[in-house]
């Protein structure tokens, strides 16, 4: 099918590239010609496993094309994907200008025939009928430029399309995998035509001709109103971070009672009830979209006049679990003003460049206001040089550079490649060999060995 991805971030790039792995003709369209520039010549703006790989994939077998033209994206596909950002404004409600902008653009190019106009972004509910009512004044706009030469008014200019709500769960770090081996794929939409175009889209996905697991069973597609569809991604993301803050608080907890919160979390989590992922206790979460979805979730609920006790607390928890490292170095090092720290991983989660709403972010802010010397080390953000925002942080290019003269480490970024670091060497090299693990991710008896006092959360 011929598709039109507009936005190519984490999402849109991803989705473009696996559609047209599967065999779609895709156009992606971004206003960032910097960005259309670097994908025209092959590469990825951003770092995602596997992602470089099938890009150039598909521009050699020229089943993708980048662009900043609109118009030419608009009239490419028949299915419209709209992938921009969605941000948060400071009252906690999405910022949805960008989608606004790209509706009211595809009105304005809007040709004969069917279209279905995908919200992929994550938009407030309600967002459906309202991208709905933008494309079609951005029609009216077009409409009013057409004046015939003769006078009088010119033919209406008819239009033909549904808007469909299809929220994306795919996790930075294993985007391509996620698309390939979604959970579910959510459909939601008034119309039947629209809703059997995504189905035929997906239907290689569904299938599970590019799963891992071949011969699993389909993947469940689930169609609902446009309402429902946006609150499943909500609602989705609200869980997963209420988990988290449930599995941070029990942590807390079991610090105070000489619990093991990492043996807790498999007692629970073998309860099938419960489920074992996402029980990873740490230092809180963070990334583009736990922090803003639970708020905008939150601002909606109270839009509606209703209070949201349960997910206040689920802010709230993670706001102070991002305390949590602060609270132990005041402990083992007493005064941090003078002292040296070193933080392993800067990303808000491993096997991504993405710096968004990362708790390494708060640390290093609230360690400088302590007067602490903060280093760091990133296996991606210390090498490719992106050190947006973090001009007061000594990013050093290697872990044992890093670890020279500390006091203290924290790991911060549950990166595998800190598995295998020579602790005891760095260890050797600190003037005080502290490792506070934020996603108790370490051995504690091996770092111990090595000549560290580990500290990790809620063990
Ligand atoms: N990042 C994730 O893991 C993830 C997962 C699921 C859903 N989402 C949702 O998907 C949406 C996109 O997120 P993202 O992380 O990919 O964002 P992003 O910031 O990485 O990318 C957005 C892209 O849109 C482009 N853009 C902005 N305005 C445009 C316009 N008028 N025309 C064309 N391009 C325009 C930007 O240049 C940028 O390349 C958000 O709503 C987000 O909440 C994100
Ligand atoms: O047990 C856990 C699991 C995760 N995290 C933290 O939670 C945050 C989010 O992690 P993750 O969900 O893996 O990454 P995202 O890429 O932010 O993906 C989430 O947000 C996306 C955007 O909406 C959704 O599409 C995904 O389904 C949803 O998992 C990170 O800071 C993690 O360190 C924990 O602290 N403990």
């Amino acid at each position: 099918m011929r598709v039109c991805v507009i936005g190519t971030g984490y999402v849109g790039l991803v989705t473009g590239v696996c559609l047209a792995h599967i065999g779609h003709q895709v156009v992606c369209v971004d206003n960032n010609e910097e960005k259309v520039k670097l994908m025209q010549s092959g590469q990825s703006p951003i770092y995602e496993p596997g992602l470089s790989e099938l890009m150039t994939e598909a521009i050699r077998e020229e089943k993708i094309s980048f662009t900043t033209d609109l118009e030419a994206g608009v009239q490419h596909g028949e299915i419209l994907f709209i992938a921009v950002g969605t941000p948060p404004l400071p009252t906690g409600e999405s910022d949805t200008r960008y989608v606004e902008a790209v509706a009211r653009g595809i009105g304005e190019h809007l040709t004969d025939g069917y279209k279905v106009i995908v919200n992929k972004s994550t938009v407030p509910i309600g967002s459906g009928d309202w991208v709905r009512m933008i494309v079609l004044d951005g029609v009216a706009e077009r409409q009013k430029t057409l004046v015939p030469s003769g006078g009088g008014t010119a033919t209406e200019i008819a239009v033909d399309f549904d808007v469909v709500s299809n929220p994306e769960f795919l996790r930075e770090g294993s985007a391509i995998f996620d698309t390939f081996n979604p959970d579910r794929i959510v459909l939601g939409s008034n119309g039947d035509r629209a809703i059997a175009m995504m189905k035929d889209l997906y239907a290689p996905i569904v299938s599970r001709q590019f799963s891992e697991d071949k011969s699993g069973p389909t993947v469940p597609v689930v169609v609902t109103d446009l309402n429902s569809a946006e609150m499943v991604k909500y609602a989705s993301n609200a869980f997963l971070a209420t988990k988290i803050s449930f599995i941070n608080e029990v942590a807390n907890i079991c610090d105070r009672v000489g619990a093991d919160v990492t043996q807790v979390a498999q007692g629970i989590g073998l309860d099938s009830r419960i489920g074992s992922r996402f029980l990873q206790a740490g230092i809180g979460w963070g990334g583009s979209c736990f922090p803003k979805d639970v708020l905008a979730l939150i601002h909606t609920a109270s839009d509606y006049g209703y209070t949201t006790d349960l997910l206040n607390a689920t802010v709230s928890v993670n706001k102070r679990q991002r305390m949590i490292a602060l609270e132990k170095l005041q402990q083992m090092l007493k005064i941090l003003k003078g002292k040296t720290v070193g933080l392993l991983g800067l990303t808000f989660k491993p096997d991504t460049d993405d710096m968004r709403d990362a708790p390494a972010l708060d640390l290093i802010d609230n360690l400088h206001r302590l007067g602490t010397k903060v280093k760091a080390y990133d296996p991606l953000i210390s090498q490719s040089g992106m050190r947006h925002g973090l001009s007061n942080v000594i990013v050093e290019t290697d872990p044992e550079l890093l670890a020279d003269g500390c006091d203290a480490l924290v790991l911060v970024t549950d990166w595998k490649q800190f598995k295998g670091l020579d602790y005891a060497k760095m260890a050797k090299s600190m003037q005080n060999p502290v490792m506070i693990d934020g996603r108790n991710f370490l051995d504690r008896a091996a770092l111990q060995a090595a000549g560290f006092q580990y500290v990790g959360v809620g063990r």
